[in-house]
């Protein structure tokens, strides 16, 4: 487990908090009453409330704030759309077996635990330190380090760091490498692991009763569903371009062994956005001007490369303008995640924007940063935000024929020289039979410098020879009576390409479980009570807590019954989510109990609001109460849930109340 530490420098300790969520019915295992299954949480009241009021924040910080398009598609996709985009043949992950145990290991994470262990190990033995008598002062005692046989080489341990700094820079067979270097055995036997093999985490389906094989998988993104409806929401956006969609819905992936809670499940919820733009205008975006001053912490690709995990503070003007991020629109969109993020709730010291290094992203992809979050579990990346490129509209173009492009009517019309091709279809057809369409499409995928070689080629020898990877030895030889390539000026009226794509990607169970360890603390300063939990504390947000307001009457005292009925239905009409609480319990303990739902106000009826129709309103983190009329709390409690108002300025507006009775 990671050290780190709650809002007040207490050292954080998972276990009570997820005894705290799993008591106050946060959440549980799926399927409990069978005996459970690995990867499926079931989400109770409390987090589902909060689920949703961040569904709420997402949609109207992203989707309605830059006007995005917002589509629902179908979790059913059938399968020729991940043989496209490559998710059938790449969206895998490496397992590694224990021949003797059967279990099944995710190799990266075997290795960084293992890795991880040893050099803890090898902490604790170095910075041990035990007392010794010295034999000429036997009444002083000397620290010495204890040298243990787990104390690594200096050598040994630096590059345990390097090799964990680049982990995810690693495929199958530099894993298997790593395996054999450190010796890495199976955890539990201690025998040698059978070699590392990519499992696919796409649930496949049979779509139809006639299906007599698999033909469809549940989608483990949103994404593609976003990609295929990119003509009609380009006509929906009247042409005009950037535009994004967004999408929420859950997602499916079969881990290979998902053993990290309410982080890595089998089915989650996503929210993605598709930002379309303009390759050739330099990915500029409009607003970049705005935000240009904005901090950010980002750990660099060479940085991990070097095996360092430093990173450097700097603002996303500085990052975009030394191509530490590639492109505008890809660093709007962090800083706008940042935002989002440190709206919510979650601790700026614990979020950071990590590089994908060259082989941890897409083949396509030409940046990408992940939102990371510091937490019991260590670094996670709980957002990704990804420069996808052209490649995903392209191969499904490809593929269906749809135009998946842009068409955009030049102001000017533009003249200039290209390399154009023309095929003998009479010759070619009887000649390749079969493969004639495949020569064809190699063809016309030629580059215009391709095509210009190829030419001086045609020139020269009368023949060229292209790639076709799907013919024989994948190269296809063709004469000049068969081809021909001739330079020629074109004058275009209408452009057409193909936008690129940015997508920020968040995992929002991920971000939830982060922020309920960030919002997790211990009162120190509490009345002793008879519950053991008394104490903590959640101080999430007004903004997305589950209820932002328990109402409390001082007893069962039948006077209290119209205050609570008029209270709770003030507070109804402002949308305000509140609770009652007319428990015999103390009002201490009723609020303690709020408090690890992370319930941001209270407001206590006693027989002082009989007489003058005053109520009390208790604020969470500080426990310190205001006392006002009915009208007034109801309207402050507005203000602070809205964000108009803080803490601060309401308790120097309103008059302090302080009662032993409460607190
Ligand atoms: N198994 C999972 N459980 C919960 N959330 C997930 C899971 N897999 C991915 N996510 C979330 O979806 C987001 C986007 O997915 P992405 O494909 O970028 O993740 P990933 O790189 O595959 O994650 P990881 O490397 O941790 O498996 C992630 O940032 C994360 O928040």
């Amino acid at each position: 487990m990671a050290t780190t530490t709650t809002k007040t420098g207490q050292p954080f300790d998972r276990d009570v908090l997820d005894s705290l969520l799993r008591r106050t019915g946060f959440y549980m295992p799926s399927f409990e009453i069978y005996g459970g299954e690995k990867g499926l949480f079931d989400y109770g009241p409390p987090l589902t409330a909060l689920q949703s009021n961040f569904v709420d924040l997402w949609r109207k910080h992203f989707v309605l704030k830059e006007k995005m398009l917002e589509v629902d598609t179908t979790i059913i996709t059938p399968e020729p759309v991940f043989v496209t985009s490559g998710h059938v043949a790449k969206f895998a992950d490496f397992m590694s077996k224990d021949p003797k145990t059967g279990e099944i290991f995710r190799t990266d994470h075997l290795i960084k635990q293992v890795l991880g262990a040893r050099l803890k190990a090898d902490q604790d033995a170095r910075g041990k330190t035990i007392e010794v008598e010295k034999p000429d002062e036997p009444q002083k005692k000397k620290k010495i380090k204890d040298v243990k046989i787990e104390k690594l080489d200096d050598a040994v341990a630096q590059e345990y760091n390097e090799t964990l700094a680049k982990l995810d820079n690693y495929d199958g067979e530099g894993f298997k490498q790593l395996i054999e270097k450190f010796e890495i055995k199976g955890p539990t036997s201690g025998v040698d692991l059978d070699p590392p093999k990519p499992f696919n985490l796409m649930f496949q389906t049979y779509i139809g009763p006639s299906a007599d094989k698999p033909n469809g998988y549940l989608r483990p993104e949103t994404a593609q569903g976003q990609f295929l409806n990119f003509q009609k929401l380009l006509e929906f956006n009247k042409q005009k371009m950037p535009f994004a969609s967004a999408s929420i819905g859950k997602s499916f992936r079969n881990e290979i062994s998902p053993r990290q809670g309410l982080l890595r499940v089998r089915e989650f919820l996503m929210a993605e956005i598709e930002h379309y733009v303009d390759p050739e205008a330099g990915k500029k975006h409009d607003r970049f001007e705005d935000i240009k001053d904005t901090k950010l912490t980002l750990l660099n690709r060479h940085t991990q490369l070097a095996g360092s995990e430093k990173t450097e503070v700097m603002t996303i003007g500085e990052a975009v303008a030394n191509k530490v991020v590639d492109n505008e629109t890809l660093g709007y969109f962090i800083v706008r995640i940042q935002d989002f993020l440190l709206k919510l709730g979650i601790d700026p010291s614990k979020l950071r924007f990590r590089q994908h290094m060259a082989n941890e992203m897409a083949h396509y992809a030409a940046d990408c940063w992940d939102a990371e979050l510091y937490g019991s579990y260590g670094w996670i990346e709980c957002v990704g935000c990804a420069d996808r490129s052209a490649y995903d509209l392209t191969v499904h173009m490809k593929k269906t024929g749809a135009p998946l492009v842009v068409r955009e009517n030049l102001p000017e019309p533009r003249k200039f020289k290209e390399y154009q091709i023309e095929l003998n279809k009479k010759k070619l057809g009887p000649k390749f039979r079969k493969d004639a369409k495949a020569v064809e499409t190699a063809v016309e995928e030629l580059s215009q410098d391709m095509r210009e070689k190829l030419s001086l080629d045609l020139k020269d020898s009368g023949k060229i020879t292209i790639d076709t990877p799907s013919i024989g030895n994948g190269k296809t030889e063709l004469e000049k009576d068969l081809i021909s390539i001739e330079q020629r000026e074109v004058t275009q009226h209408v452009r057409e390409y193909t936008p690129n794509v940015i997508e920020p990607s968040f995992g929002i169970g991920r971000i939830l479980y982060h922020l309920l360890e960030h919002t997790f603390w211990t009162r120190q300063s509490a009345e002793a009570t008879d519950e053991p939990s008394a104490r903590n504390v959640l101080s999430i947000p007004p903004l997305i807590a589950p209820i932002k307001v328990l109402i409390v009457p001082l007893s069962n005292h039948a006077d209290f019954k119209p205050f609570l009925r008029q209270l709770t239905s003030t507070l109804d009409d402002l949308d305000i989510a509140n609770s009652i609480d007319d428990s015999s319990a103390s009002i201490g303990k009723r609020y303690s109990r709020n408090d690890e739902l992370g319930t941001p106000f209270g407001i206590t009826i006693d027989f002082q609001t009989v007489k003058d129709k005053t109520i009390t309103l208790r604020e969470r983190d500080s426990t310190k109460q205001v006392r006002a009329s009915q009208e007034d709390i109801c309207h402050t409690i507005e203000a602070l849930v809205r964000g108009r108002e803080t803490w601060e300025q309401v308790s120097k507006r309103l008059p302090e109340f302080t009662s032993q009775e409460v607190d």
